[in-house]
């Protein structure tokens, strides 16, 4: 196991700066996942890392060695692609053996090695499969137990089950949760997907254009984003937001916004006046039109069974999501109602996306607090 710390990294390529002055400390034994849109740079930082991308600039450290120009091999990590990237011409055995086989270890040794690996991830009846005679899923079992034979200080997985389809990559999901638990070895892994973030990590680094926009646990990412790009990435459905107009002079703390939005908010050390407002599908209720605080007409209802969603449009531009306990009666499809909501569901914005903390002197009580 082992620690690791990046310090001022950054990586450019050519005039294209995809990594812009990183610092991240990962502790020994965590399971950290890297999410972001497509395009933040989670692999390439993942691959600096490893030491497959150097570099341009700052220092990477593991478990307290500056490995910055120390290459792959000599790290002590063991990377799982999205590809799998198995030798297809070799058994599973082999595969999965292959990486002792050239580090000149003892037959014998790589046979017990590789038996006991196998049998951790339930593909001991495949041994002498080659990869194209192999699911998907089992194919990924295969990579990971290809990492796991090395006994690496760090794993890092790079989208491992977006090939995967939705009930596998959950079985899968569960697995390497299990794996960290059982091994307690450091993790890194990435996805733009927020639900595996949120049910895999110790801590979340979400990633948008090269820059950590901000790390914590699933909890304080969901309860307490740092800015509106993180409000919106962590969550499904994501948070709905709305457009307001903060009052000044006699009415200062008064909101307004479309659909007779009238709110009375007072800011902790505002970054600005509050440009916009969000409020989860979680935490809104669908009412009558004069008992809600926003008023809007409900377009649609998508019903999942489990769960229904309503679609509700505010303005031309703005349509709000709301989570229903029950499907809505048919006939209220089109019509008008309203959306009712506490205060301490409101997250406040100001207009470069910087969170405005609410006092709880006003209306938005509670929101700032760590769950
Ligand atoms: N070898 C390269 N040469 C030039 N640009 C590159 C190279 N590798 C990556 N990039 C660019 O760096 C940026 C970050 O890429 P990266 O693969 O790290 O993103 P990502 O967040 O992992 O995206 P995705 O989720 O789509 O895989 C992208 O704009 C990409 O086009």
């Amino acid at each position: 196991m082992a620690s690791v710390s990046l310090e001022s990294v950054s990586k450019n390529y050519g005039t294209h700066t995809v990594i812009q002055g990183v610092d991240l400390q990962i502790n020994d034994g965590e399971f950290v996942v890297f999410v972001g849109p497509s395009g933040c740079g989670k692999s390439t930082l993942l691959r600096i890392v490893a030491g497959l991308v150097a570099a341009s600039k700052g220092v990477v450290t593991i478990g307290g060695e500056d490995v910055t120009d120390v290459p792959a091999s000599k790290r002590g990590v063991a990377f799982v692609f999205q590809s799998y990237a198995l030798y297809p011409h070799m058994s599973v055995a082999r595969n999965i053996g292959f990486a002792l086989e050239t580090l000149g270890v003892a037959k014998d040794a790589i046979n017990q090695k590789v038996s006991a690996v196998a049998r951790m991830l339930k593909v001991d009846h495949l041994m002498e499969r080659r990869p194209r005679e192999l699911s998907g899923g089992q194919r990924q079992r295969v990579a990971i137990g290809r990492a796991l034979v090395r006994q690496p200080e760090i794993f890092l997985f790079d989208e491992p089950l977006s090939n995967l389809d939705s009930d596998l990559r959950m079985e899968m999901r569960m697995e390497i949760a299990k794996l960290h638990d059982d091994l307690k070895t450091t993790m890194i892994y990435v996805t733009h997907d927020q639900s595996e973030a949120m049910t895999l990590a110790d801590r979340i680094v979400v990633l948008n254009h090269g820059r950590i926009e901000q790390v914590g646990t699933p909890q304080q990412l969901y309860h307490t984003p740092d800015n509106r790009f993180v409000a919106g990435f962590i969550g499904s459905p994501r948070m709905n937001f709305l457009a307001v107009s903060a009052q000044t002079g006699a009415n200062a703390g008064a909101i307004v916004g479309p659909g007779n939005l009238s709110l009375s908010l007072v800011a902790q050390n505002p970054s600005g006046p509050i440009a916009e407002i969000g409020v989860r599908p979680e935490a809104l209720r669908l009412v009558a039109e004069a008992d809600g605080r926003l008023a809007c007409t409900l377009e649609r209802v998508e019903d999942l069974g489990h769960e229904h969603f309503g679609y509700c449009r505010i303005t031309d531009e703005t349509v709000w999501v709301v989570r229903l306990p029950t499907a809505p009666s048919p006939d209220k499809i089109g019509t008008r109602v309203g959306l009712d909501f506490a205060d301490s569901a409101i997250f406040a914005f100001a207009a470069a996306g910087k969170r405005v903390l609410l006092s709880s002197a006003s209306a938005g009580i509670g929101q700032g607090r760590e769950p």
